[in-house]
């Protein structure tokens, strides 16, 4: 055996055939040699993507299996199995048996191998902080951290605090409260919510610890230092679908296994002077924040509730009047019509990070964490007032499985912007257009109706003379649905059906009177809809800000570029990633994540 600084090289078998095998400072690799001594195939992993190694012939799935024998020696590494059913890479658990001739060469190899881990993967966790919502998604938390997630942990030697939640907030109490001396990050089993949790805790966290308030609308905050590590299990983990490409629990336990480290832009969502809440994908007004509030009723649904309140609220063909107001980023950098993605190793998401933190360098990325605000001018404001079936806000893609390219298909994870979509109110028809274009390749901003904006800065303020009542007047309007249809069937029986009357309405299968449609108790469930729909439409929408309602109306957000780290690594293109096409902006369409 060769054995330098860099390089370890020798004869292994694998089964019954024989291999050189080498270990560089970046790769493992091994070459299969004829009877003559001629190369045949190579296979390489990437130090960076091994997971661990152990003595004998190992085995971990289905169930741990160890056979110590004295010249052998297992390698579990990352392997790329295929696309699944988003736009990134599946990674699965490679494993490969080596036979050593000595038992001294085997512990050299195993010795060699993991001093390479140590020093040439510096960034992957020791001690990690799981929290586990038992209740998320179709409820199978648990089971999916203990079969596969824990198993890959204890192989890779990480050692993990379990907290199985027992109410909604306990984890980002917890993050807030407790000591995390120890900790290289946090994650959470569960869906969007539970990332949320993670967020809040994390960004408020860091905030308290630099004395700094999380209140001033136009205030810096610090960039947090805490990794957070996302295992789906809830209903449309967006934000793992958008950073990893795939919503698989493996996947996710192997990136957060090999540190991988993704940047993240926040949007902070204030009311007046203090702070509402942090969002990274959709903050929604219109559409989607009437679909999350009818979703919240039918919870017992599970994931379909969103698809079930989402006809319901389509076939409702409401709009909301109001006033936008944002501040543009730059044009000069990105443009949210550019038809680029944004794919693991982003060129303007790195150019971002050099703006945004003008002094980092590889060993203290944060080293002028505050510096990011000090040169930006502030820019103008634009202001855009009208009747609007949706504004949503998103600071990435939002892609997830019922919309795989997402809300904004070139938005970036990490360029301290986000994408405003404005969607005016249209007729019937014009709306399903655009929901259906989520699903397609078909660009989604190439309608007449429909304006998209790149910005760092938006407001939002409904006209004059609607008070801002807030969400809970949208909550009032709504239960009281039953005692003001009951009204109107009495003062007036044949007052036409709002869509009847409605100049955009094209549901002409709802028009009917308040008499046609019964009181209330004597309804039918095939009148169902029409008591949802037809009663007064409520003035004021709610706020969906990642999957929670807020309970303020005028809002005013801000993009805090870089703020959070995931481990993830953005998604990966798989032609690049098997070497076809070194360079996402340049592969011409060629490979097939850039060929929309
Ligand atoms: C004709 C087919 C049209 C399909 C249209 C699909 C559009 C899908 C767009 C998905 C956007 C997701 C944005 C991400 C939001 C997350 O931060 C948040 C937290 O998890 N999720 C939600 O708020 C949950 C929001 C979930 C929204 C689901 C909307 C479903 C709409 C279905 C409309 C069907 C109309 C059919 C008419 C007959
Ligand atoms: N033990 C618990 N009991 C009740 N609620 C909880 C508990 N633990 C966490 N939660 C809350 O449940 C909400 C939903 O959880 P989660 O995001 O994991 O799953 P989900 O139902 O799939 O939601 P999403 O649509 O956001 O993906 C979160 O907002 C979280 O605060
Ligand atoms: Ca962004």
């Amino acid at each position: 055996m060769e054995i330098n600084t860099l390089k370890v090289e020798s004869s292994l078998w694998i089964g019954n055939k024989r291999y050189r095998a080498a270990l560089s400072a970046w790769y493992f690799s091994w070459t299969e040699l004829d009877k003559k001594n001629r190369e045949k195939k190579t296979v390489s992993v990437r130090v960076s993507e091994v997971i661990g190694v152990e003595d004998g012939r190992v085995e971990i799935q289905p169930q741990k299996k160890v056979e110590d024998t004295d010249r052998d020696f297992t390698l579990f590494y990352v392997k790329r199995s295929g696309r699944g059913s988003g736009q990134g890479v599946l990674w699965s658990l490679g494993r490969t048996q080596f036979s050593c001739p000595s038992r001294d060469l085997r512990d050299q190899w195993v010795t060699q191998v993991r001093t390479a881990l140590k020093t040439h993967s510096p960034a992957r966790p020791h001690r990690l902080l799981v929290f586990i919502n038992p209740f998320g998604g179709k409820r199978r938390g648990k089971q999916i951290f203990h079969s596969l997630v824990a198993p890959l942990f204890e192989l890779a030697g990480i050692s993990s605090h379990v907290v199985v939640t027992e109410r909604a907030n306990q984890a980002r109490d917890h993050i807030l409260k407790k000591d995390l001396t120890g900790f290289d990050g946090v994650v959470c089993v569960g869906g969007d919510g539970m990332f949320s949790e993670l967020l809040h805790g994390v960004i408020g966290r860091t905030q308290q610890e630099a004395g700094l308030s999380e209140h001033d609308p136009s205030g810096v905050l610090q960039p947090c230092d805490l990794h957070i590590g996302i295992i789906p299990a809830g209903s449309t983990d967006c934000v793992c679908f958008a950073t990893v490409g795939v919503n698989d629990p493996v996947t996710s336990a192997l990136h957060i296994i090999i540190g991988d480290s993704q940047p993240l832009d926040v949007c902070a969502v204030h009311h007046q002077s203090s702070l509402v809440r942090y969002s990274v994908s959709l903050v929604g007004y219109g559409f989607y924040g009437d679909v999350l509030a009818e979703s919240e009723r039918h919870r017992w649904m599970g994931p379909l509730r969103y698809d079930y309140s989402g006809c319901m609220m389509y076939l409702c063909n409401r709009s909301y009047q109001g006033t936008v107001q944002f501040l543009l980023a730059d044009p000069g950098l990105s443009s949210p019509r550019d038809k680029t993605r944004c794919l693991s190793g982003c060129r303007v998401c790195s150019e971002s990070t050099e703006r945004l933190f003008p002094l980092s360098d590889s060993c203290s990325l944060y080293s002028d964490k505050l510096s990011q605000y000090s040169d930006q001018s502030e820019g103008e404001w634009m202001s855009v007032s009208g009747r609007f079936k949706c504004i949503s806000l998103t600071c990435m893609s939002s892609s997830c499985p019922k919309s795989p390219l997402g809300l904004s298909p070139s938005a970036h994870l990490a360029d301290g912007t986000g994408d405003l979509i404005l969607v005016r109110d249209t007729n019937a028809l014009g709306f399903l257009t655009y929901l259906h274009r989520h699903t397609t390749s078909q660009d989604q901003f190439d309608l007449p109706f429909v304006e998209v904006h790149r910005v760092k800065a938006v407001k939002f303020t409904l006209p004059p003379g609607e008070d801002s009542g807030e969400a809970e007047k949208y909550e009032r309007s709504e239960q009281n649905t039953e005692e003001e249809e009951e009204e109107a069937v009495m003062e007036h029986p044949d007052k036409p059906c709002v869509h009847e009357s409605s100049k955009s309405g094209s549901l002409q299968h709802l028009a009917c009177t308040a008499k046609e449609r019964g009181a209330p108790g004597k309804r039918k469930t095939s009148d169902f809809l029409c008591g949802l729909c037809c009663s007064k439409p409520p003035a004021v929408s709610v706020w969906n800000c990642d999957g929670e309602i807020l309970p303020h109306t005028e809002i005013s957000c801000r993009v805090h570029g870089q703020l959070v780290r995931l481990y993830a690594r953005g998604i990966e293109d798989e032609a690049r990633a098997v070497g076809l096409c070194e360079d996402s902006r340049d592969c011409k369409g060629k490979c097939v994540l850039h060929s929309r």
